[in-house]
């Protein structure tokens, strides 16, 4: 089915989600997050872990105009970091990796910070 057109607020909040997105992979210079998790390098993963989630499906979420509010797409960043720490045990750089990320994205998306990531955004 063709893609809902996008009016005004949904690109802006796009744009928003898409400048979020680059800033938090920033965070993730590994790139653990930025793929889906496979079976194959993560024994187990997809019985484990029920709704995976990880950053490049999070952009075609937006692409797609998945995403009508910035609570959908913190939930679906939460997700991924809390399956992160589901999956790994706490000694490993993964578990230590999403536990920071998700603290840093807590920390940017809060009202006050998003309002300047809105100026920023033209
Ligand atoms: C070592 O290099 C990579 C490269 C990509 C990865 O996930 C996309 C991962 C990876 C990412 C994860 C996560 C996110 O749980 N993981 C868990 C166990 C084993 N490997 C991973 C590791």
């Amino acid at each position: 089915s063709p893609l809902p057109k996008s009016n005004e607020s949904s690109s802006s909040l796009n744009e928003l989600l898409d400048h979020l997105l680059m800033l938090l992979e920033k965070k993730d210079p590994q790139q653990f997050f930025a793929w889906p998790v496979t079976d194959a390098i993560a024994p187990g993963y997809s019985s484990i872990i029920s709704q995976p989630m990880d950053f490049s499906t999070m952009k075609l979420k937006i692409q797609e105009n998945g995403y009508t509010n910035l609570k959908q797409f913190q939930s679906d960043f939460e997700l991924m970091c809390n399956n992160c720490m589901t999956y790994n045990q706490q000694d490993t750089i993964y578990y230590k990796a999403a536990k920071k990320l998700l603290h840093i994205g807590q920390k940017f998306m809060v009202p006050e910070k998003l309002l300047s990531l809105r100026r920023e955004v033209p």
